[in-house]
């Protein structure tokens, strides 16, 4: 009942948005008091909703700046309909307008300047190009948009699909500040536990720091700049195409003391194009292990179509590549293991595992510590747990009054209340931290 009940709950804080959002600035070349002023110059400029969005610092992290979002709001939907595949609804969710490329199907008559309601397909059913009237799947409404293409224009372009953007949001149901393109080299928009994660990590400028699963890269620029732009960071992704990103975000961000390689981390390779790069044992000083996972913890997400063989999968990759993090560490350097997700088998039981596999490992002190502590499970004592840090927002959600549950996307005022105090460290991503020290 208690274990239903609380992935009822995950499930639901799952689908919206957190109403924080976090950026991390490059403060190697700009101070933060000064990025915070030009944030705010550049959203009262922009503002369109007629809310005020405050941009402050975070109080315990000096690279941090946060702006509390609102919603969620009623809005009443118009006649004319567009349908969006979820990763743009859910980037809507979170503050974006709407590219052409998310747009599956459109009503026939739009106009460039017209109102239209836009939904989010809900299952992957909708075919792109289809008539919204000819769409009978589930869909869900997110806000009001003003178009900026007509059907023609998305759909008849021939195999180069159209770029740019094809809706204005103009009233979402959440709404945050646009801020996607602003001074890309000098923040970067990153959620909460993924900057406190490098903070746990402590990279220093003498460090050789390995990132064994680096794409798209927030967290590499991270370390180079926690470390000045000096030592040297070993950036790794099996993916060829996400190295290249990894690369582009690192030239934008002016940084110089990061090796970016295509490269298979896990021990036993089996990706076939990923070169297997050879490192000597017990090089690095310090190894962030930011491993591929369920990504349970991502929100907003609307649906999850993870099946069970795809979710029982990671916990293996995610051996192999600790065992390869183990063997690359030095004795005495630091290792950290995160994942975004809540599943208990990717988190607290691959500790558990690892501290019974490698008697050279011992969990360690995180700072900050703003998450709460880990599960209990077999093979961790409750004093362990303590040393793990997990975000899990589902706990926004644990008031009295547990049955009564309701609807959020209708008239949730417990929800809107919940928000509108300063829960900035609970209304995160899902998110897990273990830090371990090798003897
Ligand atoms: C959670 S994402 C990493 C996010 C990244 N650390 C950041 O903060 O931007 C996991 C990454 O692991 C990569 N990956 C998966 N299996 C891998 C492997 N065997 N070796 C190296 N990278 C792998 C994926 O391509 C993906 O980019």
């Amino acid at each position: 009942e208690n274990v239903n009940k609380k992935l009822e709950k995950i499930l639901k804080i799952g689908s919206l948005p957190p109403l924080f959002t976090t950026l991390r600035v490059n403060n190697l070349h700009l101070e933060r008091k000064h990025a915070i002023k030009l944030i705010q110059e550049a959203i009262d400029e922009e503002e369109r909703t007629g809310l005020k969005f405050e941009v402050k610092n975070h109080p315990e992290l000096n690279d941090c700046i946060i702006i509390q979002n609102f919603g969620p709001f009623n809005v009443d939907t118009v006649t004319e309909e567009i349908i969006v595949d979820h990763s743009c609804g859910m980037s809507v969710l979170r503050g974006s307008d709407i590219y052409s490329t998310g747009i599956l199907s459109m009503s026939p008559y739009v106009k460039v300047g017209d109102l239209v309601s836009v939904y989010v397909d809900v299952e992957n059913k909708c075919r792109r190009g289809l008539l919204t009237k000819d769409f009978h799947g589930k869909k869900f409404f997110i806000g009001n948009g003003v178009a900026m293409v007509t059907r023609a224009a998305v759909f008849c372009t021939g195999n180069n699909k159209l770029k740019g953007i094809g809706v204005r949001m103009s009233e979402c149901i959440y709404r945050s500040p646009q801020l996607y393109d602003l001074l890309p080299s000098l923040i970067h928009p990153q959620n909460l536990p993924s900057i406190i994660c490098v903070h746990v990590l402590n990279p220093s400028s003498d460090d050789l720091v390995l990132d064994m699963c680096a794409a798209p890269g927030g967290k590499t620029s991270h370390i180079a700049t926690l470390m000045g732009n000096k030592g040297c960071v070993v950036a790794l992704d099996k993916n060829r195409n996400k190295t290249e990103t990894v690369k582009r975000h690192l030239e934008k961000w002016n940084i110089s003391n990061v090796q970016v390689h295509h490269c298979d981390s896990s021990k036993n390779a089996r990706q076939r194009n990923a070169k297997i790069l050879k490192f000597k044992r017990e090089s690095f000083d310090k190894i962030l292990l930011d491993a591929p996972c369920s990504g349970l913890g991502q929100r907003p997400s609307i649906i999850n179509d993870i099946t069970s063989s795809q979710l029982s999968s990671y916990p293996q990759l995610q051996m192999q590549l600790f065992e390869t993090a183990v063997q690359l560490l030095k004795k005495g350097g630091t290792m950290v293991y995160s994942t975004c997700t809540t599943n208990i088998y990717e988190n607290e039981s691959i500790t558990a595992w690892a501290l019974q596999k490698f008697k050279n490992l011992k969990l360690v002190k995180q700072d900050p510590h703003l998450g709460s502590s880990g599960w209990i499970v077999e093979g961790l004592t409750e004093e362990q747990t303590r040393l793990l840090q997990r975000f899990d927002p589902s706990i926004l959600l644990d008031h009295d009054n547990d049955d009564d549950l309701q609807d959020h996307h209708q008239d949730n005022e417990d929800y809107y209340y919940l928000h509108h105090s300063e829960r900035y460290d609970i209304d995160t991503i899902g998110f897990f931290i273990a830090k371990f020290t090798k003897l």
